[in-house]
């Protein structure tokens, strides 16, 4: 059995539990589950707390996990990324009171608040600022420099709000940018089973990003058409029973999708339809 381990609870557990759920892994039934067997697909799945996965993953114990960038470097533990999830994205950053510190090197000698020692130690050491002082918190480290026990911080920033609600500017490049990863210890080789669970994951990952696009079009103006629709491998053309006419069909990027509908439009094509994709291989 594939051992694998998932976030228990926080920012990354809904998500991770959806993206195996799609990928047709039967997935705990409560959240107070800590473990669960898909027997069908010869998974087991281990609930950990997130900032523990690297750790566990490291020892060998368990075979892949799924965890933040940014947690991951911070265990220090020896993993290395398989594949990047697409869910869980934010920034790392310090920030501090307008005017009082406005980079990483300013920071010597200064008090840092932050819930991930390992990532702050690693970029002051990059930025020469050994004289910083690391004061580990478990949350809610906005409130440190009004609650005097730090100068900055440095913290998980995704929309900007915390921060902006306790009157504090990020100063300096972001330390890293993260979003949730599946991890295996580093240098481990990949068993035929994790082939098909990156296949399946790697499904998942299209099945968002893409939808399916069909349309009709003269077939003098295919080949314009299918310059905005070249789809991963090639179009598929089928002839109309309509004279002159052919439908095609192509995947496309959701992102880029009204952009490519309204061109098509343009260029003549007709009956312009764009449909979800519920699972894929390629
Ligand atoms: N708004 C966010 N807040 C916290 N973490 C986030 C956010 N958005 C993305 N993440 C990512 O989620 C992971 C942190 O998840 P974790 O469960 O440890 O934090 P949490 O939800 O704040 O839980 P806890 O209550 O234990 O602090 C990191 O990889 C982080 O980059
Ligand atoms: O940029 P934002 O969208 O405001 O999100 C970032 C905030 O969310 C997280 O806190 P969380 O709610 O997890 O509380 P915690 O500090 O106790 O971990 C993180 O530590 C920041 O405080
Ligand atoms: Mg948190």
């Amino acid at each position: 059995m594939l051992r694998i381990a998932v976030p228990n609870k926080g920012a990354l557990s809904q998500g991770a539990t959806d993206m195996l759920t799609e990928a047709g892994y039967r997935q705990r039934r409560s959240s107070r589950d800590l473990q669960s067997v898909d027997a069908d697909n010869g998974v087991e799945f281990f609930y950990l707390r997130p900032g523990d996965i690297a750790t566990y993953v490291a020892s060998g114990d368990l075979d892949l996990g799924i965890t933040g960038r940014d947690l991951a470097v911070n265990s220090g533990a020896e993993v290395e990324e398989v594949l990047s999830l697409g869910f869980g994205r934010s920034t790392f950053r310090y920030a501090a009171r307008p005017g009082t510190v406005d980079s990483a090197a300013g920071l010597d000698g200064k008090r840092i608040a932050t819930s991930y020692p390992g990532v702050v130690e690693r970029d002051l050491e990059l930025h020469g600022a050994k004289a910083a002082a690391i004061v580990e918190l478990a949350g809610a480290v906005e409130n440190a420099i009004a609650l005097g026990v730090a100068d900055a911080i440095a913290d998980v920033v995704e929309t900007g709000t915390t921060l902006k609600q306790a009157g504090l500017a990020v100063f300096g490049e972001p330390i890293m940018h993260s979003e949730a990863v599946l991890v295996r210890k580093t240098g481990n080789g990949a068993p035929a089973a994790v082939d098909q669970l990156l296949r399946r994951l790697r499904g998942v990952l299209v099945a968002r990003s893409y939808v399916m696009l069909a349309y009709d079009v003269r077939a003098e103006l295919l080949e314009a058409a299918v310059e905005l629709t070249p789809g991963i491998e090639s179009p598929t053309v089928s002839p109309l029973h309509r004279e002159g006419w052919v439908a095609v069909q192509s995947m496309t990027e959701r992102a880029d999708l009204h952009r490519v509908m309204d061109a098509l439009y343009e260029i003549g094509a007709r009956g312009i339809l764009a449909s979800n994709i519920d699972a894929c291989r390629l």
